[in-house]
């Protein structure tokens, strides 16, 4: 039927049948095969019924299955003694570096364990995350910060034996290139949980322009953190600066080498309109008793020096013995994942200090009972912290013809004059202080 179908292709050619006998007989043959595969179907369906058939195929296909698995856990010699031993030691690297895990998180929780112990003893509050442990020594400034040697001189040489609460957490954190809100009690070290760090990094002295700004909201304080930082540094060539009224009227700022400056808020702000101080470039910015900074008359000043401290990897900290809400609000807007240390309870007086509150009724009433204190309990020397310069004065004329020897700093009297008033020369037996802002 192939032939007669096709034969027109061939019409006008003679075919030679013997020249080619051998290939038409296979051709031939090869049509015939092509016969059976289409009537298998048929056999398949007229043979054994389906479900027999089917389990015919299922045995035969569960056969196969065992045969394979058979020959599949035939122990092959060299190759299946190779396998395991892979397999083994596979399984044995899984379970080094499972313990290996393990391990690691024992000793991460044994540490985290081992800090909140170390707080906890020592009043140390922390929040924020991955709040770096707490320094158990100087000594440790070397050996986890690799601190210059001429830092543990210093401190030796001032006879700081260990470090207080707040310099314990305020420094490793500091150090570790995180911002801080420390609160911590007068008098219980702040100045140095912030000026080492500085030193530290810092490294060494540069005239690259300003690196780090220290903000006091009084020259006082200012001069006093200029002095405790020239006594950490001593050794090294740190160009430290306090911004007196001379250096921001006189100083050339463009020229100025200076790696550390102190300041009140008013006169980095007067430099940086008038004088064109640069801050670009400061990496550490400290807002020393920061409540009084941000107090009313300070903060458009302070935010102003804040604008101009512009680098991008700045470390903002804030450092107060008290930590307002509304004061944190503020300075939670500047400062990034900042880490909040507070000693003994936020906003709580040093606790040698004893603290006791005394109705007296009226102004007249305050005089009465401070001069009945006198009279009982009170042993001189004591200071008086007033509100404002005229309170002072007032107290001052009031007391001063007691029997009792007095003294008054105010905002009046000149540099010299408050100087001489020096704390440890005190002669007098009262005090009568106001706090300059
Ligand atoms: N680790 C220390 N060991 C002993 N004395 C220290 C230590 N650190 C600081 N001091 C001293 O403690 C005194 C108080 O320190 P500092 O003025 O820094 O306290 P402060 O918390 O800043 O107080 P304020 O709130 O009044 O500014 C200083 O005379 C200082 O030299």
């Amino acid at each position: 039927m192939a032939e007669r179908d096709t034969s027109f292709l061939f019409s006008g050619t003679s075919f030679n049948r013997k020249k080619f006998a051998a290939v038409f007989t296979r051709f031939k043959e090869k049509k015939g095969n092509d016969v059976s595969p289409r009537t298998e179907p048929k056999l398949v369906e007229d043979a054994t019924p389906a479900f027999q058939e089917d389990e015919g195929v299922k045995t035969h296909y569960v056969d196969k299955k065992r045969k394979r698995k058979a020959v599949d856990s035939d122990p092959v010699e060299g190759f299946s003694v190779f396998k395991s031993s892979k397999s083994q030691k596979a399984n044995e690297g899984d379970q080094q570096a499972e313990n290996a895990i393990m391990l690691e998180k024992k000793e991460y929780y044994r540490q985290l364990e081992g800090d909140a112990i170390f707080r906890k003893k020592h009043n140390i509050h922390v929040s924020g995350s991955n709040v770096p442990s707490p320094l158990r020594s100087f000594a440790e400034l070397k050996s986890r910060f690799s601190s210059k040697s001429y830092i543990l001189r210093n401190l030796a040489e001032l006879g700081f034996e260990e470090p207080t609460p707040i310099q314990r957490q305020a420094i490793p954190v500091l150090l570790s290139g995180r911002e801080c809100f420390a609160c911590a009690p007068t008098g219980s070290g702040k100045t140095f949980a912030f000026v080492c760090p500085i030193l530290m990094k810092l490294k060494r002295a540069s005239k690259d322009g300003v690196r780090a700004v220290i903000l006091c909201p009084t020259r006082e304080l200012a001069a006093q953190t200029a002095r405790e930082c020239k006594k950490l540094a001593k050794g090294r060539k740190f160009y430290i600066k306090l911004m007196t009224k001379q250096l921001v009227k006189g100083a050339d700022f463009s020229k100025l080498c200076c790696d550390i400056l102190i300041s009140t808020p008013f006169r980095v702000q007067f430099a940086i309109r008038k004088k064109k101080l640069d801050l670009s470039k400061v990496e550490f910015l400290i807002l020393d008793e920061s409540d009084k900074l941000f107090e009313l008359g300070l903060v458009k000043q302070v935010d102003s020096v804040v604008k101009a401290c512009s680098n991008p990897s700045i470390l903002r900290s804030l450092f107060s013995a008290t930590l307002p809400d509304t004061v944190e609000e503020l300075a939670r807007t500047i400062m990034h994942d900042a880490i909040r240390v507070i000693i003994g309870r936020k906003n709580s007086a040093s606790e040698s200090i004893k603290q006791k509150l005394v109705f007296v009724g009226s102004e007249e009433g305050k005089l009465l009972a401070l001069r009945q204190s006198f009279a009982e309990s009170l042993n001189p020397p004591v200071l008086v912290f007033v509100q404002n310069k005229e309170r002072a004065k007032e107290l001052y004329n009031e007391v001063k013809f007691d029997d009792i020897r007095a003294g008054v700093i105010h905002a009046d009297l000149s540099q010299v004059q408050v100087v001489n008033h020096k704390i440890p020369k005190l002669t007098c037996e009262v005090l009568s202080l106001l706090i300059r802002f």
